[in-house]
């Protein structure tokens, strides 16, 4: 099958910046598709570039089978497309920007998006500039679902949905992949993610380091916590094809995160040197992506603050295996 998205070793240089350093994508029609990444981590850039908004320093792509650096027009025209601060006229009226956008579009555009607004009860006649945040992301989003798109990139697009209208947009999102087009999502919001994504990446320091099916990665990635009696004793090796991604030492317990683990590989680590006691467990989304961009995970607590410092003193222990 044709891919939707393709791209070869995009890179993006800003002053004193790399924010991709040769990404590859390759993402096939039907999907949702979510690229997940910290702050920073080159998310918008890329969704920049793959809407011709944005050259990037070298690389190539394909949207939709189209260059988007050479058509940059017929990419937007051929796609729905939400930025994280989508920028609308403020002067027009709800009514009068859907209006107006038809013009580019073929029918039933405008009555598409006034469904969309109905639905979503903003009055059509109020001023862009008098909507709240969520209304304006509201908007954005009638506009962009209004013409059918074959593929829809929405960067952070339930940011400002209060949690009624997140939910059904993001059900509405599978239905679209159903039917055979495809959704690219940008979002910090993983465990909405979880719930309706089919194909995961995850984008740090500008490389994608993992692109797979949510299943399939959840299944390949497992936590290890293994006791010893002598904490200076190495950590046993894992046969192949088993891959450790981070390795954090607490006293003596060795916390390992291992890609491709297999359960017959139990035996031979608790028949290691020193090694008293093995626990096995499945990982969330969000521990898997933390591994991945932060080589450090342990216990949920230390999950639910890695936004804040106390993660630091932890992560002075850790040993990063760079996947
Ligand atoms: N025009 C620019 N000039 C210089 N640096 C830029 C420019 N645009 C982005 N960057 C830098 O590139 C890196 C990636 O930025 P980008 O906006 O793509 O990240 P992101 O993953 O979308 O982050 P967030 O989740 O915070 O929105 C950042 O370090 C940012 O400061």
């Amino acid at each position: 099958m044709n891919a939707v998205i393709s791209s070869e070793q995009l890179t993006m240089h800003f002053r004193g910046c790399d924010a991709l350093r040769g990404v590859d994508l390759d993402i096939q029609p039907g999907t949702v598709f979510a690229l997940l990444g910290e702050n920073g981590a080159g998310k918008t850039t890329l969704i920049r570039i793959l809407t011709g908004f944005q050259s990037p320093s070298s690389g190539s792509c394909r949207v939709c089978g189209i260059d988007p650096l050479s058509q940059p027009l017929e990419i937007r025209r051929r796609i729905g497309y939400v930025a994280d601060q989508p920028a609308l006229y403020d002067w027009m009226t709800v009514g009068e920007i859907g209006w107006f956008t038809a013009s580019f579009y073929s029918d039933p555009f405008f009555d598409k998006y006034r469904e969309s607004i109905r639905l979503y009860e903003i009055p059509e006649d109020r001023k862009i500039k008098n909507l709240s945040k969520g209304q304006r992301a509201k908007v954005a989003l009638a506009l962009a679902l209004a013409n059918d798109p074959e593929l829809l990139i929405l960067d952070e697009p339930t940011s400002g949905l209060d949690p009624m209208v997140r939910r059904e947009f993001l059900e509405s999102m599978i239905g679209r992949a159903l039917s055979g087009r495809t959704v690219f999502l940008s979002s910090h919001q993983i465990s909405e993610v979880e719930r309706v994504a089919d194909t995961i990446a995850i984008l740090h320091d500008g490389k994608i380091r993992v692109c797979e099916p949510l299943d399939q990665l959840k299944g390949s990635m497992t936590e290890i916590t293994i006791s010893v009696e002598d904490p200076l004793v190495a950590t046993p090796s894992f046969p192949e094809p088993a891959e450790i991604l981070c390795e954090t030492t607490s006293g003596r317990e060795r916390q390992i995160i291992v890609k491709h683990f297999d359960a017959a590989m139990i035996e031979g680590i608790e028949s290691s040197q020193s090694v008293v006691g093995v626990r096995v467990r499945a990982m969330s989304l969000e521990e898997i992506f933390i591994a991945y961009t932060r080589g450090s995970i342990t216990s949920p607590e230390s999950i639910v603050s890695s936004q804040d410092d106390s993660l630091e003193d932890h992560r002075a222990v850790e040993t990063e295996v760079s996947p």
